[in-house]
């Protein structure tokens, strides 16, 4: 064991070569803010190009002023002793010296990767790899890992117990870290793996899928910035909150490029917060909606005309419901509804002139006919009836009254009822988004101009429709392409969200992370089979992360207890940080769950450094609301989340309220539970007026 005086002349040491490294990223700070401020005087020079030259200018220099600031915590995290030669330091980004020397590596540069890849087993010429933990610029502590004692020099120092178990058990707060420091072998292969088709990373709760999933999403940025700047990359995740969880973890990796975004927000314009219970959800997520959408965006609605009357010189022309309905076929089958509303006045058009037979009429001709039609205000009035433009917002909203007419059996009566409660007045839930976006698709935009249309008559190419008041945001379907798409616990996608994000990666290499266990999804083969069509036979690459760094091994034991039980195929990890605190069970009286909550919770906000969570079952929610207004009032660390919410968070101890409740709550009860009970890094209590959950064996 190293002295605490030979520790402190290590940090020392390390300290004044870090020192060094501040100084020139300080250098290379101030030349760009020289360089923002040249930009914008070249600004005043007063010519065009002076402009353009200022706008790239002030551009890279902002963004690279922005990437230093990001990278200055913690900029300086490890050093490598190799067998020969000078250390080297690994960073969050890459430092040059005024020699150009490198002074430090960026973690995702090839000669950084043996940091990561090197194992007392295979030590790849890595004698010693030490992990700096500062705060700020100030270095605080050193972990050493001595992976080849033989060809150590004999005055090497080894300092600590190693970087992972140090930064596994410090306490969690309201935010991801990035795990830069202390990537693991396993996890490091799928970070780097090629870009290319679908990276697939699967593994158990904690395995670290999140983090490493960032970190890869950072590690492309910087291999192929080009592409992947301009193409843009997409991460998905279940909720806000864990969107507001994650978003640090690439600003601290110096990328600010990156579009995050929840289920409910990923079609533009639309923003969602809210489940609906699960029967409406899952009738929502159900491929079965496909067809029944199709028929919403391709038939008429209730006010559409079905018959049309005309009366030109000497004859009557009639459109009839027959005749009108070929129209629409044949319209529809030339695009999708919205591109073909230019054509539809030449169709209606066409089809009326046909039965043009009294003698004047002929002789006049049909340019004469049309001339006469587009200024005749029924004509209009008509067309603008029978083929207005369409918003896909707008045609949601007339789900309610029209879904039992379109489902054509396709939903149970109980499925439709709760379809139909769950839109009443309501905006729209997150499993509403992925129909709007199917709408917005089978819709398709309105064609800016019709010019170029040669099976358009001239006179038609003016027809003037009525400016539309109501235009949405969401008509535009044409900027929906990622480069790269990032799914978060991919485990919960619908087929219809699955249908949803597969559009925003038609040409993007993905990444997709997730646990079948932890699914909250009841029809998994059907939400697998859209899985596969979203990825459009792009080859697959799979990797496992087999260790769980969150919870300690004594709360990990009790979850993958229950897992063995309730959940055919669990794919279980390894614990490895044993703590000797067993999580805890309380069984009270029913009408006493309430008080032991709330006195458990502030028993552990005393016991813990960090966040304390109450998960409570949907069905006491309120209940524990009013019993804990007080305690959440005076401690922002204590939050009361229900089960779903809980998903991808973490917390340093958590309170399972109920657990027989909450497995009974939902099909996918028994993998909810297993979600929540792997959520405390540190404390676990359940507290239940019933304990079937502990010895139950579920059908
Ligand atoms: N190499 C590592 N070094 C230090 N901490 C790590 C490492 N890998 C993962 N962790 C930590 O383990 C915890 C779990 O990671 P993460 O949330 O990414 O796991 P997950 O597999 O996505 O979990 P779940 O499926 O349960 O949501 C996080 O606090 C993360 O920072």
């Amino acid at each position: 064991m190293t002295s605490p005086a030979a520790a402190q002349r290590e940090i020392a040491s390390e300290q004044s070569y870090v020192d060094t490294v501040y100084e020139r990223l300080d250098a290379s700070a101030d030349v760009a803010r020289a360089l923002v401020k040249e930009g914008f005087e070249r600004g005043h020079v007063g010519h065009e190009g002076g402009l353009v030259e200022r706008d790239a200018m002030v551009f890279q220099a902002t963004r690279r002023l922005t990437a230093l600031n990001a990278a200055h915590d913690g900029l300086v995290f490890g050093r490598l002793d190799l067998g020969t030669g000078e250390p080297r330091y690994i960073g969050r980004i890459g430092v040059r010296d005024a020699e150009r020397e490198i002074l430090l590596i960026d973690w995702r540069a090839p000669a950084a990767s043996v940091f990561y890849q090197a194992t007392a087993a295979d030590p790849a010429g890595v004698v010693r790899r030490r992990v700096l933990r500062c705060s700020g610029s100030t270095v605080i502590g050193i972990e050493d890992d001595l992976l080849d004692a033989e060809s150590a020099p004999a005055d090497m120092v080894v300092v600590g117990e190693g970087a992972l178990l140090a930064s596994m058990s410090r306490a969690r707060d309201a935010r991801m870290h990035s795990v830069v420091a202390t990537i693991q072998k396993e996890q490091d292969d799928a970070i780097r793996a090629p870009s290319r088709g679908a990276t697939i990373i699967g593994g158990g709760p904690g395995t670290g899928k999140t983090v490493v999933a960032l970190h890869r999403a950072a590690y492309l940025l910087y291999t192929d910035r080009r592409r992947f700047e301009s193409g843009g990359v997409l991460v998905v995740g279940p909720s806000g909150v864990f969107m507001a969880y994650i978003e640090r973890v690439l600003p601290s990796l110096g990328e600010t490029s990156v579009t995050l975004r929840s289920l409910g927000e990923v079609v533009d314009g639309v923003k969602a917060a809210r489940h609906d219970e699960p029967v409406a959800a899952a009738a929502k997520g159900s491929q079965r909606m496909v067809r029944v959408l199709r028929r919403l965006a391709t038939e008429g609605s209730p006010e559409t005309p079905t018959s049309f009357r005309y009366f030109y010189k000497d004859d009557v022309l009639r459109l009839d419901e027959k005749r009108l309905a070929g129209l629409r076929r044949h319209l529809l089958q030339q695009s999708t509804y919205n591109r073909v509303v230019p054509r539809a006045p030449a169709v209606l058009a066409d089809a009326l002139w046909q039965q043009v037979r009294g003698e004047r009429a002929r002789e006049e001709g049909r340019e004469g006919f049309l001339d006469v039609l587009v200024d005749d205000h029924r004509f209009v009035d008509f067309v603008e009836a029978w083929w207005p433009e369409r918003d896909a917002v707008d045609l949601w909203r007339s789900l309610p009254a029209r879904i039992a007419e379109i489902a054509h059996g396709a939903f149970r009566r109980e499925e439709l009822d709760a379809l139909r409660a769950s839109w009443d007045g309501q905006p729209p839930s997150i499993e509403d988004v992925p129909l709007i976006d199917e709408l917005r698709y089978l819709l398709g935009e309105v064609p800016p101009r019709v010019d170029e249309d040669v099976d358009v008559p001239k006179q038609l190419m003016s027809f003037e429709r009525r400016e539309r008041e109501d235009v949405r945001s969401t008509r535009s379907i044409e900027d929906d392409g990622y480069a790269h798409v990032l799914i978060d616990e991919a485990q919960d996608l619908s087929p219809m969200q699955w249908r949803m994000v597969g559009r925003r990666g038609r040409h993007a290499s993905w990444t997709i992370v997730g646990d079948a266990a932890q699914s909250s999804w009841p029809v998994p083969a059907e939400a697998e089979q859209a899985r596969v069509d979203a990825l459009e036979g792009k080859p697959e690459h799979r990797f496992r992360l087999s260790t769980n760094y969150r919870n300690s091994a004594e709360i990990y034991d009790l979850a993958a207890d229950v897992a063995r039980r309730a959940i055919p195929g669990a794919d279980l990890a390894d614990g490895v940080r044993r703590t000797g605190e067993q999580p805890a069970h309380l069984e009270v009286p029913a009408a006493g769950i309430a008080t032991a909550v709330r006195e458990e919770a502030e028993k552990l906000l005393g016991r813990v450094e960090g966040s304390v969570a109450v998960v409570a079952p949907l069905a006491l929610r309120p209940l524990l609301e009013r019993e804990l207004a007080t305690t959440l009032a005076s401690h922002d660390r204590l939050r009361l989340l229900d089960a779903l919410e809980t998903k991808g968070l973490e917390f340093d101890a958590v309170i399972a309220a109920e657990p027989d409740v909450l497995i009974g709550e939902s099909e996918a009860g028994w993998r909810t539970f297993y979600v929540v009970l792997t959520r405390a890094t540190q404390l676990l209590t359940t507290v239940g007026s019933t304990s079937r959950w502990r010895t139950e064996e579920p059908a």
